[in-house]
Formats: C-alpha cells, structure tokens, sequence
C-alpha cells in the first residue's frame, strides 16, 4: 500500500477492478439479493392469488418485471438511469447521477462496474424501493422484513447476562468496554461464536479471547471523552446519538450499551437514527425499531429481556430516548458531504456528546469509501465530518480499514487474504475533535 502524497484524496472503491470486493459484490452478491426479493415476491403472488387478491398480484407482478430489468441492467454494465418516483430524496439521487463531481466518479456515464461502489450499492437498494414504492396496494412494502424479524430470537439465552452487565454495572472504564465490545461484535455477531453459554462469566471470558481481533482500540479514550464530560459538563447537556445498522443481536447489544450510558448518567437524552426505507436488508426502521422493542417486552420466559423492553418503551414515552429519521442516511453520499447535503442533520448532530456509528457501511461512508492506506489516520480520513466526538464500531467486511499501526495490515494478509471481508475483526475507533479550524478543513478536502 504506497504512501499518500500530501493533500491528495484516494480515489473511491470500485468494480471496476477485479478482484476486489466491489467487483464480486456487484457481479455475485447484489444479483443475489435482487433474486431473493424477485423469489419473494413470487411466493407472494402464489398466496395472492390464492386468496384472489388479483389486483394486488398484479403489484407484485409489476414489481418483478422492474427488479428483473434493475439485474438485468447490473449484470450487463449498463448505464444506470435516473429515477422516477415520489420520495423526499428523489432531487439528491438525481443531482448525483447528473453531476457527480470529478472528486467522487471518475467517469460517466455512471455504470454498474465502473461507478464508486458505494453509489451501485445504495443505488440497487434504492432501485429496489423505488419500484415498491410506485405501486397501489404494495407501495409500503418491505421485502427484507420477515429476514429481519428471523433474525431476533428472545430465547437464545446469550443475551440475558449482557443485559444484566447492562442494567446493573457501575461506571467503569473496563465494564464500559465490555459493553461497547458486545455493541461491536453484535455487527457481526453469530450466535455460534459464543455457542449455547449461560453464564456471564463464560461470556466475558469470550469476549477476552476475541479481543485481539479488535485491530485498533479506543475504547478507553470513549471512556475519559464521556468522563471528563461527566465531571465538567451539566447533565443536560450530555446527549448521545447511535447511528444504528442492523436489527436482531445487533441492535439489543445497542440498546443494552445504551442502558448503561443513560442509567449511569453518562447521558441524559439518547438519540436513535434509524432508516427512512428498507436498507441493506438488515437495517433497522422506525417500524422495526417498534417491532424488535414490543417483541422483548412481551418476552415473558426471559424476564431481562422483557424488563429492558419495557424500561426503552418507557424512556420512548418519557422522550429521554428518541428515534430520529433522515432520508441522508440512505443516500449515496458519504459523510463528508453531510454538512452540504443535509445541514439540518449535521447541526443536530454538532449538539451531540458522542456519536457512536455502528456497522460496516456507515464506517464506509465515514471514509468516504476511500483506499486510503491502512495506517492513514481515521481522524484526518474523517475529512471534514466532525459534528462532535465521534466513535466508529465495526467489524471490517470490506476491503478498506485506516488507523492501523504499521506492519498489522501486511501481518493479517500474510495469514489470510481475505481477512477484511470475513467479519472476524473488528474495530472501535474514536475522533473527539469537533471540526477542524477552517484552514485545516479546507486542506483535508
Ligand atoms: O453495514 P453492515 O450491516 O455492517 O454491512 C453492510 C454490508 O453487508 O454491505 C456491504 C457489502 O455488500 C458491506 O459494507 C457490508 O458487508
Ligand atoms: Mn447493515
């Protein structure tokens, strides 16, 4: 990985080169996808017409035709089109595929593999929205919602202990990380990773033994930005946003890390950001934040899981713990174009003690889905977004990482090339600087 010239920008991941993650992600993956909701619509259309609900078939079968020209389209490099429906975002997608700036594509017009990946991405499950949307009785809905309820089962007996760690430890530096370390591993967390165990105990030694797997560590930098705050900033003003990614494990170690931030003061208000539309199939929405909450509650043969279902329920109530919709988090534009495309969002965030940001694709957008060399460092691949303190948790799951210490990088692809599309590592990386000083800012566009 050459070294980066001063002020010279990384040019942004794509299918354009084989080999890379981006090009088996839209030549295999995505086309995938597209088949996994084509074959549940179909299964829908049999049910349908089963109960003579033809008009509503015909829905399903005009979505079909669409998402079948959308792979079509992919899997033969066409150029990709503008859209045509009615949601609040439609100008911001078509501003980019009419202007994208020399600084984000590097050619046009825009093709599925010669586009930055992050755009063909969010683009495809934007394509996917659109043709839903435009529909009469099917407009709202979510072809991934029965895969995201499936993934929440209140009975796999590893949450209990994370729960209890959440609803009863003290601030502490080290029961801080535990938490902040299920929060992580929960992005990529599989239940056969820790097994059948029912015992804290057990758990947290777990934890130890995958935490070398966690390639850069902030965790207690988080920990003294959130104490000196604790100790010289008034209560109120101690708010705290999670950035959310997937439903399911992930999600209840979220609300479990923000348990213990809230319940030992370390904030006062909580601010969730959830998805405007179905989103890289597990993202959570407001109506699956809702689903997963009433679904702990009435958990009734775990009574932790039901006892934190009710205790968000009841913060939801009280207004201490909000959730917040955005149509940016669901754009093609990486965070560094926040403070342009969506300024009332990223002046929300500026009142923020801590932003955590969770998951793979907003570390990506954080980055800017740059292929920055992996010890450039995360601070400064932040460019200009940094409305508070912020704090990226991911297990890495593309092909790019940065703020790696020298050799690490050289080491894991040594031992296995595939290390960073695997999910085995992870990072929690930390930036508390808020924006540069303008003279700064301009020289890290
Ligand atoms: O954001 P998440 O849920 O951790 O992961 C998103 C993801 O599944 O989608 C992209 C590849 O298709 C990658 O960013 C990553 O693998
Ligand atoms: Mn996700």
């Amino acid at each position: 990985m050459e070294s980066l010239k001063m002020n010279s920008i990384p040019e942004r991941l794509s299918a354009r080169y084989k080999g890379t993650f981006a090009y088996f992600t839209i030549r295999d993956r995505l086309p995938v996808t597209l088949t996994r909701v084509i074959d549940g619509l179909s299964r829908k259309i049999s049910k349908l017409k089963a109960e003579h609900n033809e008009d509503v078939a015909e829905d399903a079968i005009g979505i079909i035709s669409k998402l079948s020209k959308l792979r079509n389209e992919m899997q033969t490099n066409k150029e990709i089109p503008e859209l045509n429906d009615e949601f609040e975002d439609l100008p911001i997608w078509n501003n980019y595929l009419r202007n994208a700036d020399q600084l984000q594509e590097s050619e046009r017009p825009l093709k599925w593999f010669t586009a930055s990946w992050l755009f063909t991405e969010c683009y495809m499950y934007r394509g996917i929205f659109s043709a839903i949307m435009a529909r009469q009785f099917l407009k709202s809905y979510d072809p991934y919602e029965e895969q995201k309820q499936q993934s929440f089962r209140p009975e796999d007996n590893i949450y209990p202990s994370v729960i209890q760690l959440a609803m009863n430890a003290g601030r502490s530096a080290e029961k801080f990380s535990q938490l902040l370390q299920f929060s992580l591993w929960g992005n990529m967390f599989d239940l056969s990773l820790f097994g059948n165990v029912d015992v804290s105990t057990k758990l947290t030694t777990q934890l130890e033994t995958i935490k070398s797997n966690i390639l850069s560590n902030d965790d207690r930098q988080i920990y003294s930005s959130l104490e000196y705050r604790w100790h010289n900033v008034p209560t109120n003003q101690r708010r705290i946003d999670f950035v959310l990614d997937n439903i399911g494990p992930e999600f209840l170690f979220d609300l479990c890390l923000a348990e213990y931030l809230y319940r030992n003061n370390m904030a006062n208000q909580i601010y969730f950001h959830v998805k405007s539309i179905p989103w890289f199939v597990s993202d959570v929405m407001l109506k699956d934040f809702f689903w997963q909450v009433e679904t702990m509650k009435v958990a009734h043969n775990c009574p932790v899981i039901s006892e934190l279902g009710r205790k968000v329920h009841q913060y939801i109530q009280d207004g201490v713990w909000q959730i917040v919709e955005d149509s940016f988090w669901t754009t093609c534009h990486d965070y560094n174009d926040m403070r342009t495309i969506a300024p009332d969002l990223y002046n929300s965030l500026e009142k923020s003690s801590l932003v955590i940001l969770k998951g793979d694709l907003n570390y990506r957008k954080l980055i800017g889905d740059r292929n920055w060399p992996h010890t450039y460092p995360f601070k400064q691949a932040l460019r200009s977004f940094r409305p508070a303190p912020l704090a990226a948790l991911r297990t890495i799951k593309a092909d790019l990482v940065v703020g790696l210490a020298d050799g690490v990088s050289d080491e894991l692809s040594k031992q296995d090339s595939n290390w960073m599309t695997c999910g085995k590592y992870g990072l929690i990386q930390f930036c508390d600087s808020k924006l540069l000083a303008n003279s700064e800012m301009d020289a890290s566009r």
